[in-house]
Order: C-alpha cells, then sequence, then structure tokens
C-alpha cells in the first residue's frame, strides 16, 4: 500500500549535495507515495528570476487579443503559440489562455503525414521582439535551466530506482527536445463560482501526466491540487523561488507502478488573482515503446493507490506509441486539440480516451 498524504513534500535540492541520505529518504517518500514534490534552492530558479518570468508573462497575456491571435496555434498544426480555452462551450471549457512551446523542428512535408507528427514539429511562434524585449532569450534561458534540472533529477531517480543512467538515458533523443507552455489562470468571478460543481471550476482539467518521465513547473500563485489514495484533494501549496515537480504516466510505466503518477487539476476557485505557470518536460523518444523494467515487472512494485481515471488507463493501454503521443497531446489540450484535429478528436472520444 502506498503511504497517504496530506501534504505535498517540500524538498530542499541542496541536501543532494550536502546531505544525501536525508535527501534520498525524503525524495523517495515524495515519488513513491505521493509523486509529487516542490524542491527549493533549485539552482537558477531564485524567486527573482521566477518573479522576471511571470512579469513577462503578465505583460505577453496583456496585448490586445488581436495581437494574441496573430501568434495563435490555429496558424500552425504542431500546437504551438497562443490559445484560450474559456471561448468554448461543453466539457472541455476551462478559465484559462496559454502559450505553448516545443522543439523548434521543422514541418513535416508529405501527403500523408500522420497526426502525431504534425502535432510534434513545427517552429515556435516567437513574439516579435521589439514587441516583447527579451522575451525569447529569457525563454531560453529558462528552459536551459529545466534541462540542467531535469538531468541531475533523473540521475536521482535513478539512485533511487538502482538502475544505470545509461538505461534511463536510453529513452530519451540523442538532440535535447522538450514541451513548455506559459499558462495564465484567469481569477475566479462571481460567474465562475456560480457555475462551479463538486467544489471545482476548471482551470485544467484533472488528469495524470500522459506522455512524460517527470514534469517541471513553476507557479506565481496557488491553484494546483493532487489527489491523494483516499481521493481527497490535496493543495499544493505556493512557495516562492520553489519548483513543483511530478511523475508521468511513462515513469510509472516503466517503474511497474514504484513510482506513482499522482492525479492532478487546476480549481479555479481558489484562483483570486491571475495565476501564471510556466511548466516544462524533457521529451522522451516518440517512438520508444515503454514498458516496465524486468525487476518491475513482477507487479509487487505497483502497491495499492487511488484508481486512475479510465480515460488515462484507456490512453495507456493504446500499443503504438506514436499514436499514444498524439492522443496524449491531444487529452491534454482538449480545447485547442478540437479546433486543430477535429477527427482524431472525435476518434479518441469514441475510444474512450477523451
Ligand atoms: O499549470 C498548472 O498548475 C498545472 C499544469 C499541468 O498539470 C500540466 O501542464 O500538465
Ligand atoms: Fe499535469
Amino acid at each position: 500500500m502506498k503511504r497517504d498524504f496530506t501534504g505535498i513534500p517540500i524538498v530542499d535540492f541542496s541536501l543532494s549535495h550536502s546531505d544525501p541520505p536525508k535527501y534520498y529518504e525524503q525524495l523517495r517518500f515524495a515519488l513513491e507515495d505521493v509523486g509529487f514534490v516542490v524542491f527549493v534552492n533549485v539552482p537558477g530558479f531564485e524567486d527573482a528570476f521566477q518573479k522576471k518570468l511571470f512579469a513577462r508573462a503578465e505583460y505577453l497575456f496583456s496585448k490586445p487579443q488581436a495581437w494574441k491571435d496573430a501568434l495563435g496555434t490555429q496558424h500552425l498544426y504542431a500546437l504551438r503559440g497562443y490559445f484560450r480555452a474559456d471561448d468554448i462551450s461543453g466539457p472541455h471549457k476551462a478559465y484559462a489562455e496559454a502559450f505553448r512551446f516545443g522543439p523548434d523542428l521543422p514541418v513535416p512535408v508529405g501527403e500523408d503525414v500522420p497526426f502525431w507528427l504534425k502535432l510534434h514539429q513545427g517552429p515556435n511562434q516567437w513574439p516579435d521582439e521589439e514587441e516583447l524585449p527579451r522575451f525569447r532569450e529569457l525563454m531560453e534561458t529558462l528552459f536551459n535551466r529545466y534541462h540542467a534540472l531535469n538531468i541531475a533529477l533523473n540521475a536521482h531517480i535513478c539512485h533511487i530506482l538502482d538502475i544505470p543512467e545509461a538505461v534511463m538515458g536510453s529513452y530519451f533523443p540523442d538532440a535535447t527536445e522538450f514541451n513548455s507552455a506559459i499558462w495564465h489562470y484567469l481569477p475566479l468571478t462571481p460567474e465562475i463560482r456560480a457555475a462551479a460543481q463538486d467544489g471545482f471550476a476548471q482551470g485544467m482539467h484533472e488528469h495524470r501526466d500522459p506522455s512524460t518521465f517527470v514534469t517541471c513547473l513553476i507557479q506565481s500563485r496557488p491553484g494546483l491540487e493532487v489527489q491523494n489514495h483516499a481521493g481527497e484533494w490535496v493543495d499544493v501549496p505556493m512557495i516562492e523561488g520553489g519548483v513543483v515537480c511530478n511523475i508521468g504516466m511513462q515513469l510509472m510505466k516503466l517503474t511497474g507502478g514504484k513510482l506513482v503518477a499522482t492525479t492532478h487539476r487546476v480549481n479555479t476557485l481558489k484562483i483570486e488573482e491571475d495565476r501564471y505557470t510556466i511548466p516544462y518536460v524533457l521529451s522522451t523518444k516518440l517512438d520508444k515503446k515503454v514498458a516496465p523494467l524486468p525487476q518491475f515487472a513482477n507487479g509487487y512494485s505497483a502497491k495499492d493507490h487511488a484508481a486512475p481515471n479510465p480515460k488515462i488507463l484507456k490512453l495507456m493501454g493504446i500499443d503504438d506509441p506514436l499514436e499514444r503521443s498524439g492522443y496524449a497531446r491531444l487529452s491534454l489540450f482538449p480545447a485547442v486539440g478540437q479546433r486543430l484535429y477535429p477527427q482524431e478528436f472525435q476518434r479518441a472520444h469514441n475510444l474512450g480516451l477523451l
């Protein structure tokens, strides 16, 4: 049985050097039983740097709607650039807008490019340097720092799992690929409060990160909730200068459930003022199938925990890793996915993935 939790562990990243036994004891509980951790003292993620990023994010989203739409996701199948999730009706309406980034790869050409490849590849839509001075430079600095954090954290995870770093390394492409976004969660209004159901107003739907080993995120305010093994929602604390990291379903699968990917959501009922977040994921090889490593394949590691959402289970059951990656992205970004890929979205819906 997984040990349950009523709070998200806060772990001092500098202990990895100064007191490794203490660090690994805390990290083990966070990754095996909770699936989430808030790191403090991560090099490069000082509060002043994060505040600078959030100020730029605020400025970006304060631009006129037409300016933002000119950089909209509708211009590229790769889901890069700006979109809103609050201008639709139905179950995928969410009180948020976002700007998405990914690996800067050329648009794939050809008659029959599959949707998962179109969704993966394309250039980013950077705002004009004069309109948003040094924005790109700042974001690329952040991406480099996130990359360094992921490399360090992957080594720590290998230590916990007692596996060679090369085993984990074999899942990552030679050239670094990543996915990132800046989210702007709109503050609570009386109308949103009136429309809330079961204590929830949708900033982001409940999910487990479907295609990742680890997701890292910086946040300007609280609003993120994690489901514990009793099914209760637990707040992720807002720690200035902190970095939230969580386990994705692919790493859970690789470890036969030893590391747990927990369900989470963004609850607008908790968001009194505009909230900005910047998640980052170091991408694994799109075409590499993930199955439990032999030492975790006996089911012993899985331990009981709150059952995953059936939609996620269906998604993880798709055999072809490439198709799975495409559907994973549609399921994570339903508001824009249904506009860019209506047919595939409908198919995903029929398959019970959405
Ligand atoms: O923005 C947040 O707080 C959560 C983001 C998230 O869960 C994700 O990007 O998968
Ligand atoms: Fe997530």
